[in-house]
């Protein structure tokens, strides 16, 4: 095998988490590499900064933290995520989740209903969930980059006081591995469930069930070692999710859940190799009972 091939088999790094691209202009494709190097460096900082964090070790904190600002911080890491959303680098992940609930918004749509999103993770005011007339997006980021997105820590989102205050559907495109800890994203999966109805306004749709959807960079899923598609279901039923669509490309996995919170059980999951190997990468979500 000549080492060109050898090379290919690699398997795919967390940081290369956005649709293969169509070959463009020879500056597109440098600003695509110089974009993936920019949200790979902003993820290992953060994560290396979250073990500073858990040692208690202030002065490591603070040099992450300038390591951080002196990348761009969050805004370059956003500004690059955008370049990823845009067409020449595999598109707007919503338009996957729009395809998906295409029958129910139809029916919506005649009824000159709403469904409500919540856009967790939002970089956009212009997407293509933000577009259709059946859907009310409510969109919150760490860092809002317009007006219509709300600056804020989902994890701090006050929880909801009256059932108005839920959402029909929640977006998880690419924050969940942006989250630095396993056992915060388990936390973030399990607060999803808080803020989820199945009180759809009535257009024809009996037994409507709220939906997750998620995305994640697919290397999370195929070549972690404390990872993988059936520990990511086992975590989910436990929670009360049930799959509905999954779509795969060669970077990212898309998914599309249903909650029933009837079936939700108190189960652990901890971090435990489940695939070793040296060219893996760490990412996994734990889950406390
Ligand atoms: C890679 S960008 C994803 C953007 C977009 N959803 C997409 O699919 O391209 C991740 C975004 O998630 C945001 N984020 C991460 N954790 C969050 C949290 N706890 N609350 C709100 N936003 C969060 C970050 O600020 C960042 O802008």
């Amino acid at each position: 095998m000549t080492a060109k091939k050898r090379r290919n088999k690699r398997p795919a790094l967390l940081s290369h988490s956005r649709p293969t691209v169509t070959p463009q202009t020879k500056f597109a494709s440098l600003s695509s590499k110089a974009t993936r190097n920019i949200i790979r460096s902003h993820h290992q900082l953060l994560k290396a900064r979250e073990k500073a964090v858990a040692k208690q070790d202030l002065a490591l904190v603070e040099s992450f933290d300038s390591k951080i600002a002196a990348n761009g911080g969050l805004e370059s890491y956003q500004l690059a995520s955008k370049t990823g959303q845009s067409l020449e680098r595999g598109g707007d992940s919503s338009v996957v989740f729009l395809e998906w609930i295409q029958p129910l918004l139809k029916k919506l749509e005649k009824q000159k209903k709403q469904l409500r999103l919540l856009e967790v993770g939002a970089l956009s005011t212009k997407n293509a969930c933000s577009k259709h007339p059946s859907i009310d997006v409510t969109r919150i980021d760490l860092n809002s980059q317009e007006p219509g997105i709300l600056q804020q820590d989902f994890m701090e989102r006050p929880l909801p006081k009256a059932d108005e205050d839920r959402f029909h559907a929640i977006s998880l495109s690419l924050v969940l591995n942006y989250v630095p800890t396993a056992g915060d994203r388990g936390e973030m999966l399990r607060r999803c469930c808080l803020f989820l109805t199945s009180a759809l306004p009535s257009c024809g749709v009996a037994d409507f069930a709220p939906y997750l959807f998620l995305v994640l960079p697919a290397a999370c899923v195929s070549n972690s070692r404390y990872f993988n598609v059936e520990r990511l279901l086992a975590i989910m039923k436990c929670l009360g999710y049930k799959r509905l669509e999954e779509k795969t490309t060669n970077k990212l996995i898309y998914q599309l859940w249903e909650y029933h919170p009837d079936s939700c059980k108190m189960l652990t999951f901890r971090k435990e190799e489940l695939n070793p190997g040296k060219t893996r990468n760490n990412f996994t979500i734990t889950l406390n009972s």
